[in-house]
């Protein structure tokens, strides 16, 4: 026969707490067997139907059910003064003030330094009888072995403090109740086992027999400590137990001491075996059986020093009792670093002792005053065993051939693992795969920064070739000589005149002929030009190229003009579609358009369609799609799924563009802004074009480009639309639109640490003109992606990705630290003086400025307390005098023909008032 241990928890209560789980462990008796495997409540369930099922009762399955962890059961009981004590004139000193508490009543005489009360699951006074003790207190965990459950009874005390008393009482009452139990139950067959052993003087006697040679422990495998040989008798009715009881009593070892005629000097360990069937399985193939112990241990008395004799017999008892007790103590107060080895006492009893058993202690008590100190102790004891944890659980024996039966499906089981090995094998190939995608994806991010480089390069020559082209109608300059030269006017001229003939030589100049731009594509690096345009003179396809090779040709003409004419890139695409089409706004590019074959300016070729530049976007997007599919399928199917997931994860260039977002129109910029370039800001517009592109999950990363594209396109009507309308359409909608997107920057601007700086220049350029809708938009999908991945971050337990947080906030701080120090200089004495006042801040702390900076950008919803704080900043970095030149650092420079859009009076006035 072999059993199997269930372990399976559910739920929490006060004195248990369950955990769902399930455990299995074949062994000859279960309750020495520690869960081997843990599952789910529905791993749990699956495995039950799959091993037991049928063949296990109702009952069983309920008392599977109700199997727990629970802490062990302390219950102390004070006897009254006996006789011998009264005749002492002994002072009760204690007193079980409710069901749950004793006290010691001198206490606040003595002035002790002991607690005065102690509170345990039950308290019993000295005329509680035994019966009490049992029906209140033990009952529920003795009884628990009908459920297959171990269960252990301790007595602890001081000698003459009742235990024996105490646990006669309380195994008979048990034991009779488990024959009642048995005469009601008889749809189940039942078996009783009864063994009894004494520890004396650190040797085990068997006390079921005659023959006083000490028994060994040895300790097995599969059933833990063992006691070899003992004897088990199976119990035929109630008598046989009696007869059996009174044998170990008279076998047992009892002595006179000073304080109990009849002391026991040994430690007791009865043991009730039970064993249950149900009877309609019994015999058969699959019939199952519970089988648990009940253990009632009256444990020899605690003596003082002083009252162990110092000779002889009883010293060496008191030692050896003393002893064991000693380790039965630092076992119950060492809960986890135990050495239960230390005495034979605690290898027998260490299932009760944290392991597979519920467990009740009675701590006995003396309430005589001489025994006070005795009783600290016993109390101490008890205090801590409050804490000792158990797990117990259920213990079914199976037949042999139910185990087969169960292997059998267990092997079957094991064999389809291993047909279906994908989960294991692949786990080991994925890192390296990852690794290797990963590497790609960084390939593919740095494309992606190229490309945007490349859209600058190539808007910047875009915006010279406007120059030129305005300036050609009235100076007749060379190309070479207009775009090294300034134009003052050409904002307020390039969408005006007609198509002159130096326009139309400069065409000639700029679409060349097929061979030069064959020439450029072997010198220029990505450049993507579609050779059937080229061929049939159509305008070339969408690519991208690096613009860092120039050529000039014997005229002085720079061929980078034409290259740039040659070179599309999807995000240069994009660019113009944000602006507006260039093209159809300019009648002087619609007709150079209409002027024969050759090479189109590409905003100029395409006559009109936003949606024609915009699928040409599409394609570019399409290309880098391609791209990453072939490395998805590289990867199979099957993991995709899971490493696009990763991909979210190990994408550290997103991260990272996203958090240079932040840093990169931080204080520093803040100190330069006459030497800003539009470069300073590439890299939040990086992270502002990449980061909405990356989804929550691997899986949307593709589809979310083409989304980002699809977006784009929306905010470029809308935008198109915006700006085709007259300041009639910027009034009512927008206003509220604008406030409500401000408001939400704002908050996530707090949310994200950005810096102050940043705030401020934002909040103070755009003020609500319809043209701000763009940079808004743009503002506010760079925070919600910020703010995604600080969620991610916030909600990661790894190390390096809560750093990211950190930093940002470290940033955050060190900007307020230059502001404070800002303020010494840049705010007058007066001036700071009214702030701090103003803003509740007492004069004479001396970290006075830094707490006023500390105090700015924080009340997101006061509009008030923003504008403040705005203003504030931007006197300490002397924005008021810098006016527009900050759009670019930013990184929203758009080139947007520049228009009235705000104005520093309100600063001014918010200043003014502040001041
Ligand atoms: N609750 C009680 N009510 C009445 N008498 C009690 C009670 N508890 C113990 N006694 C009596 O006190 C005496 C000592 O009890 P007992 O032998 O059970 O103590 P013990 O703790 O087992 O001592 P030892 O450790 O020396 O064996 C006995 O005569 C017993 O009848």
């Amino acid at each position: 026969m072999f059993s199997y241990s269930v372990l399976m928890c559910t739920h929490e209560s006060n004195n248990y707490r369950e955990h769902v789980c399930l455990s299995f462990k074949f062994s000859e008796y279960g309750f020495f067997s520690a869960p081997s495997l843990v599952g789910s409540e529905q791993e749990q369930s699956f495995k039950m139907g799959q091993i037991a099922g049928e063949e296990l009762t109702k009952l069983e399955k309920m008392q599977i059910m109700s199997a727990r962890e629970e802490k062990i059961l302390v219950l102390v009981r004070l006897r009254p003064l006996s006789e011998k004590e009264v005749e002492e004139n002994e002072e009760a000193d204690w007193e079980c003030i409710n069901d749950t508490t004793i006290l010691y009543r001198e206490s606040l005489r003595e002035g002790s330094l002991f607690p005065s009360a102690y509170t345990f699951d039950r308290a019993f006074r000295g005329d509680c009888t035994t019966n009490q003790v049992y029906e209140e207190g033990v009952k529920q965990i003795a009884l628990s072995v009908l459920n297959g459950i171990n269960s252990s009874i301790f007595a602890y005390g001081q000698t003459s403090s009742g235990k024996t008393y105490t646990m006669n009482g309380v195994t008979e009452q048990t034991v009779a109740e488990i024959f009642d139990y048995i005469q009601n139950h008889e749809e189940r067959a039942f078996v009783l086992k009864f063994s009894a052993i004494e520890i004396y003087n650190e040797a085990i006697r068997d006390l079921l027999s005659s023959d006083s040679t000490p028994l060994r422990l040895r300790d097995d495998p599969e059933r833990g400590t063992i006691v070899e040989k003992v004897t088990e008798e199976t119990l035929r009715g109630w008598n046989h137990f009696n007869e059996l009881v009174s044998a170990c009593q008279a076998q047992r070892q009892i002595g006179e001491t000073s304080l109990n005629e009849k002391s026991s000097r040994s430690h007791q360990i009865l043991r009730l075996i039970v064993e249950s069937s149900a009877r309609e399985f019994l015999g058969k193939d699959s019939s199952t059986t519970l089988t648990a112990s009940v253990n009632f241990v009256d444990l020899a008395g605690t003596e003082r020093a002083s009252q162990i004799s110092s000779a002889g017999t009883r010293l060496k008892e008191g030692c050896h009792i003393n002893r064991s007790l000693l380790t039965l103590g630092t076992v119950i107060r060492k809960i986890g670093h135990i050495n239960y080895r230390d005495s034979k006492l605690t290898r027998i009893l260490q299932p009760a002792l944290g392991g597979n058993a519920r467990t009740a202690i009675i701590c006995t008590l003396s309430p005589a005053r001489s025994h006070v100190e005795q009783t600290r102790n016993t109390l101490m004891f008890a205090s801590c065993a409050k804490e000792v944890t158990t797990k117990a659980q259920v213990n079914i024996v199976m037949s042999d051939k139910a185990l087969v039966k169960h292997l059998q499906k267990e092997l079957a089981r094991l064999e389809n693992e291993l047909r279906c090995p994908a989960p294991a094998s692949a786990k080991s190939d994925y890192a390296g795969l990852l690794r290797k995608k990963d590497m790609q994806i960084e390939k593919l991010e740095r494309e992606i920064t190229d490309l945007i480089k490349q859209r600058d390069h190539a808007q910047s020559h875009v915006t010279k070739l406007l120059l030129l082209i305005g300036d050609d109608q009235d100076t007749k300059k060379s190309p070479l000589q207009v775009i090294s030269g300034h134009h003052p006017n050409w904002e307020d001229e390039r969408w005006e005149g007609n198509c002159s003939e130096s326009e139309s030589s400069l065409k000639v100049e700029l679409y060349g002929e097929n061979t030069t731009i064959k020439k450029l594509k072997g010198t220029y690096n990505n450049a993507v030009i579609d050779e059937n345009s080229i061929a049939d003179g159509s305008p070339p396809q969408l690519g991208y190229t690096r613009a860092t090779n120039r050529e000039y040709d014997t005229d002085g003409y720079c061929k980078d003009v034409q290259c740039l004419d040659t070179v599309d890139s999807a995000v240069e695409n994009l660019e113009s579609v944000v602006h507006g089409d260039v093209a159809s706004q300019n009648p002087i590019l619609e007709e150079l358009n209409e002027n024969g074959p050759g090479i189109h300016f590409r905003n100029i070729s395409y006559p009109g369609s936003q949606e024609q530049r915009l699928n040409d976007v599409q394609r570019t997007i399409d290309s880098l799609d391609s791209s990453l599919d072939e490395l998805y399928s590289a990867m199979g199917t099957d993991n995709i799924s899971n490493f696009r997931n990763l991909i979210l994860s190990n994408s550290r260039g997103c991260r990272d563009g996203a958090l240079e977002g932040i840093s990169s129109v931080g204080f520093e910029e803040a100190e330069r802004i006459p030497m800003l370039a539009r470069n300073d800001s590439q890299s939040s517009i990086g992270s502002l074009s990449i980061g909405p592109s990356i989804g929550p999950n691997g899986d949307e990363d593709m589809i979310s480009m083409q989304t980002f594209v699809a977006r784009i396109k929306e905010m470029a009507n809308a935008y198109e639309k915006q700006l085709a309308e007259d300041s009639f359409v910027a009034s009512a909608d927008w206003s509220i639109k604008f406030e409500m997107m401000r408001r939400m920057v704002i908050e996530m601007w707090h949310a994200c640490n950005v810096p102050l700086v940043h705030r401020t220049y934002f909040f103070l350029l755009f003020r609500g003109d319809p043209g701000d809708a763009i940079y808004m938009e743009v503002e506010l999908r760079r925070l919600t992606f910020m703010k995604e991945m600080f969620a991610d971050e916030s909600q990661s337990t790894s190390n390096s990705q809560n750093i990211i947080i950190s930093s940002s906030l470290k940033a955050l701080n060190r900007e307020k630290q230059k502001l404070s120090r800002l303020m010494e200089t840049r705010l007058s004495e007066e001036v700071r003086v009214k702030l701090f006042q103003k803003w509740g801040i007492r004069l004479e702390s001396k970290k006075r400025r830094l707490q006023l900076v500390n105090c700015l950008w924080t009340k997101v919803n006061d509009m008030e307390h923003v504008m403040e704080s705005a203003s504030i900043v931007a006197k300490l970095v002397r924005f008021m005098e810098e006016g527009q030149t900050l759009k670019g650092m930013l990184g929203l420079s758009l080139d947007n023909p520049p228009r009235q859009r705000w104005s520093l009076g309100w600063m001014t006035n918010v200043m003014a008032s502040l001041l």
